[in-house]
């Protein structure tokens, strides 16, 4: 699946805590392609309330790692969170428009390292890093069927694991 510049990335799946349209829980992020990596506009409210008024940061963590997740469909390279870290500059606050941004900035083997933010009116008030780490198909289809749209869709398409793990287009 090619995903052009400014297009929507397809939900990982319809039930995907971060961008699943169907979770009733999730954050239902919409991921446009910007580069090789994605952006995504997000209004957190009292459902992900931590302190009064303000996000919690476990809310925010997710939203950044889902994005991180838009970035293998854009590379096409099926890969999971190994290492997550955020460094939390400001609070988040509710009901503000946030701007989140998540591309991938080296890969090297398996690995994959990934950079994010979450910006509110230009000011960053989040940033995080994470490392990624490849797998095969079979780290997703050993527990649930992943033959149907919308996973199926992508994760079909994507590139088998060359024998030295690399592959993933467009980054370093
Ligand atoms: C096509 C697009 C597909 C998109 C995908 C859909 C995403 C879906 C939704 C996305 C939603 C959002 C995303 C989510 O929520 S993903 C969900 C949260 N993540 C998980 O559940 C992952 C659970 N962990 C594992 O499955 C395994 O531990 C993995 C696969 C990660 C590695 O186990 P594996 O046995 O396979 O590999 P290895 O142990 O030989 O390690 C390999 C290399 O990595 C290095 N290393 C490993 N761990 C760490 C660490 N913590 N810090 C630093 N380094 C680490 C390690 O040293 C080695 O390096 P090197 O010696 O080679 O140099």
């Amino acid at each position: 699946m090619t995903i052009r510049e400014g297009q929507s990335i397809p939900p990982h799946q319809d039930n995907c805590f971060g961008c699943g349209p169907r979770n009733p829980a999730g954050l239902h992020l919409r991921m446009q392609r910007n580069g090789m990596g994605v952006v995504a506009d997000l209004v957190l409210d009292e459902r992900h309330e931590g302190a009064p008024g303000l996000a919690h940061g476990g809310v925010v963590a997710a939203a950044l790692d889902d994005l991180f997740g838009g970035v293998l469909v854009v590379l096409g390279v099926p890969a999971v969170t190994a290492n997550l870290s955020v460094d939390y500059r400001a609070p988040v606050r509710l009901g503000r428009t946030l701007t989140l941004s998540a591309t991938c900035t080296r890969s090297a083997g398996r690995k994959l390292w990934m950079h994010g933010t979450v910006t509110d009116a230009n000011a960053i008030t989040t940033e995080a890093t994470a490392l990624f780490v490849r797998v095969g198909l079979e780290h997703f289809s050993s527990h649930a069927d992943v033959a149907g749209p919308p996973f199926g869709d992508w994760i079909g398409q994507a590139r088998t694991p060359s024998p030295d793990g690399s592959g993933a287009s467009g980054v370093r």
